[in-house]
């Protein structure tokens, strides 16, 4: 499978390239980085320290030239929300299926998303976590939503301090789960508190996000009782757990849907 990334001399994009390259069912055709870059022409195994691949450094400016020239069978995005919409534009209409991990969108941001994947007929693995345990305990707090169902729930992310967005893309997917299965909107959540708050409301859903240090990203859902509370914690260890589910995405898409977004229990069989 011939791939192309965008934000490949990110934290995740890099990493993403130093297990492609390795893979023997896949090929690094493409590494894509912020219009204009610096970087432009530059071997992109030189410039994150595994030796020369023979891919060079593009800026996202050329992105349509490189889809003509390589015809990828995905992109993988994982860079900013504005970015990765300009880059999802590109590709879909170009009929490039996608693997796309950003966090950060905005409802009309997916929307446009949406719109792209089903209008061009692509296949898209979108999903704001792509490790194996998270997506398992998205799956645990849907059951425990129901079977604490008086309960109230909060819930709390930690991530290093390069993240640009909070709450986390994987904190809001856990609470539209929550709120999907209680039947409530996503409008019942409060983002921190302070001062006078006055009391807790049975509807509310708290979600706190921590920044500092180099966490690579640990989310806990509480949901709390008299008496009792039940912590629900995943904690990555290491940016590894991401690719490996990456590595699954990209594997997944000659299996997707076309024209719909699938996630992360559609690729690890979780529905
Ligand atoms: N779904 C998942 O499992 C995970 C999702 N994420 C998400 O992935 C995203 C990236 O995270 P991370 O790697 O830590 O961030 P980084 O900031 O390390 O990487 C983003 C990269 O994208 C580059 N970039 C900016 N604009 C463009 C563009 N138009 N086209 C191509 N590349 C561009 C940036 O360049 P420059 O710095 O020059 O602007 C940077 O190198 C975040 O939204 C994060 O939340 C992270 C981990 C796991
Ligand atoms: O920016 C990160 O690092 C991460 N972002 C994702 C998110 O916003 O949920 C996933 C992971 O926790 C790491």
């Amino acid at each position: 499978m011939k791939i192309v990334v965008c934000g490949a001399c990110g934290r995740m994009g890099s990493l993403i390239i130093k297990n492609v390259v390795k893979e023997k069912d896949m090929e690094l055709v493409g590494a894509i980085e912020a219009p204009n870059t610096e970087l432009e022409g530059k071997d992109i195994g030189e410039t994150i320290g595994i030796g020369h691949v023979g891919v060079k450094i593009r800026g996202a400016n050329f992105l349509k030239e490189v889809l003509k020239d390589k015809d990828p069978d995905v992109l993988v995005d994982f860079t900013t929300p504005n970015a990765a919409v300009e880059n999802i534009k590109t590709a879909s209409k170009m009929g490039v299926n996608l693997v796309v991990g950003t966090t950060g969108f905005n409802e009309e941001q997916m929307k446009i998303i949406e719109d792209c994947v089903e209008k061009n007929n692509i296949k898209a693995v979108i999903s704001p976590n792509m490790a194996v345990g998270v997506n398992v305990f998205f799956k645990i707090i849907e059951d425990l939503a129901s079977l604490l169902e008086d309960y109230d729930v909060e819930i709390i992310e930690a991530h290093h301090r390069h993240k640009v967005d909070a709450p986390s893309g994987t904190a809001m997917k856990a609470l539209e789960i929550i709120c999907d299965k209680r039947g409530k909107s996503k409008d019942v959540a409060v983002y921190g508190r302070k001062g006078i708050v006055g009391e807790r409301s049975d509807e509310e859903i708290g979600v706190h996000a921590i920044r500092g240090g180099d966490v690579v990203g640990d989310h806990t859902v509480m949901f709390l009782g008299n008496g009792e509370r039940l912590e629900i914690i995943h904690r990555a260890h290491s940016r590894q757990a991401f690719v490996n589910g990456v590595l699954r995405a990209i594997r997944y898409i000659k299996h997707a849907k076309p024209g719909k977004i699938s996630d992360m229990k559609d690729v690890l069989g979780l529905r």
